[in-house]
């Protein structure tokens, strides 16, 4: 199988203060020490992804932000451009995340508006698409995805620069997640999309994540489907030991991969 190199993503959400600076240094170092190591981003507060990017300079491991502003600078009290995460040091933002969706009525207009502001600024993109419980439980899943991507990837977007995350709403937090065969119907689902939308021949190019109740548990059978290019974790990814297990769960199936 010849995919994209895996991805593995720590999105730390509204946690983290400055002692937890030494998760990020335990992480890269124990990144570094991981045969066939997937790509790995953790994604801070905006409050400590300055000394975040310092800690990872020269190493392995990626420093991404959480949102960004649509703008690209002018009086919007609060918010943050995203020339100023570059600045601080962020390769990456998540857009679009269910909990923004949710919380701050963010649109996959504004999603779309946001990832092409951040493409420009030079930052690479994870957009984030996910059916609710309810529309999960109507059968609504395929619809609900393609037309969420549709509506929040810009033209812009690039298999280089662009990873679309597929989090389930209904499996952020709860510990439950799909099957690994509902998992790979989905990403089976998104990745056409790419390759419709983007006039590829297959969509293999693309990054195509899952992220909702990440654990070392669960990792492994995650990584069972040839689907899934890397997963975005939440509270797992708070403590470098466990973090480490799931970037060590990508090592392992990547290895798998090859020998196929
Ligand atoms: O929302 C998520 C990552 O963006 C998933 O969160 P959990 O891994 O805590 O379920």
């Amino acid at each position: 199988m010849s995919g994209p190199k895996l991805y593995v993503a720590g999105n730390w959400k509204m946690n983290g203060l400055r002692p937890d600076l030494t998760q990020i240094q335990a992480i890269r170092d124990g990144v570094a020490s991981v045969e066939n190591a997937p790509d790995v981003t953790v994604f801070p507060p905006a409050t400590l992804l300055h000394a975040a990017s310092q800690i990872v300079e020269g190493s392995l491991v990626e420093i991404g932000a959480q949102d960004c502003h649509v703008g690209e600078k002018g009086p919007f009290t609060g918010d943050l451009s995203a020339l100023m995460l570059k600045d601080s040091g962020a390769t990456t933002v998540i857009l679009g995340h269910s909990e923004r969706r949710a919380e701050h009525g963010e649109t996959s207009r504004e999603v779309r508006a946001k990832a092409a502001t951040a493409l420009r600024a030079g930052i690479k993109i994870v957009v984030c698409i996910g059916e609710t419980r309810g529309e999960h439980v109507r059968g609504l899943t395929a619809s609900v995805c393609r037309r969420q991507l549709a509506d929040s990837l810009p033209d812009e977007s690039t298999p280089e620069t662009t990873i679309v995350a597929y989090e389930p709403v209904w499996a952020i937090g709860s510990g439950v997640s799909p099957t690994t065969e509902q998992i790979t119907a989905v990403h089976e689902i998104v990745r056409g999309c790419l390759k419709d939308r983007f006039r590829e021949t297959s969509g293999m190019r693309w990054r195509v994540l899952y992220g909702g109740s990440v654990s070392p548990a669960n990792a492994a059978s995650t990584f069972d489907s040839p689907e899934v290019d890397g997963v975005l974790v939440g509270g797992a990814s708070l403590k470098a030991a466990t973090f480490l297990e799931i970037i060590t769960a990508a090592a392992r199936a990547s290895e798998r991969r090859s020998a196929r």
